[in-house]
């Protein structure tokens, strides 16, 4: 239950680029995405490229390892402590948006910690917005991923979330999803 085996990863996508950040002053949509490996970047790049929303992708100190047995032993050390990691990243002013693509890799059948970290930082600065949640999985699906989402946001005090249904795409296929992108972004 751990998606070993998958071959998306085994790469930081940030080694040989620049963490991605592209915004303007008109965009009433901003996708805010964790990857650690690359296959929900190519989710939220897609969304991008349909929607024209605002991109940001959240970084952490820390990058984890490239290595996949080291990584998931640095994710289970963090679960099992619920010790999420730093984040190294600034967040723009939200007031413009209207609509947040939330977007993260399953972790352990729930929330990959960046992601956690990202909402217990600034979930409060998501009130009022209208959540759209992404991932991609190994195979095993969302597990409690959105729950846990909705949980963070009102422990954090963020206030008149609405959601959309949630966009769930296994990391070795989002080469060959864009109809399904197409239908969820509808
Ligand atoms: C620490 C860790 C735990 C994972 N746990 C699961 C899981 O419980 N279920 C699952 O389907 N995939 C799991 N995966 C696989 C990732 O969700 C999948 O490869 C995803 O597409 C990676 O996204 P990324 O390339 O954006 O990092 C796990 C991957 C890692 C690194």
């Amino acid at each position: 239950m751990n998606g070993a085996g998958t071959t998306s990863d085994g790469m930081d996508t940030n080694k040989n680029h620049q963490p991605i950040r592209r915004l303007t002053n008109s965009a009433e949509s901003i996708i805010i995405y964790f990857s650690r490996s690359g296959s929900t970047e190519l989710l939220a790049s897609k969304i991008e490229n349909k929607t024209n929303a605002d991109i940001l992708e959240i970084t952490v100190q820390e990058p984890y390892p490239s290595n996949y047995p080291k990584t998931l032993a640095r994710a289970n050390a963090e679960r099992e402590r619920q010790d999420y990691p730093e984040l190294n990243m600034a967040l723009p002013n939200l007031d413009q948006y209207k609509t947040v693509y939330l977007g993260y890799p399953v972790w352990a059948m729930t929330l990959s910690h960046p992601m956690h970290s990202f909402l217990n930082t600034y979930g409060r600065q998501l009130s009022d917005k209208m959540i759209a949640p992404f991932m991609s999985e190994g195979g095993y699906g969302q597990g409690d991923s959105v729950q846990v989402v909705k949980e963070s946001l009102s422990q954090r005090g963020a206030v008149n979330n609405r959601f959309t249904s949630a966009l769930v795409v296994d990391g070795n296929q989002v080469d060959h999803v864009d109809k399904q992108v197409n239908d969820w972004l509808r």
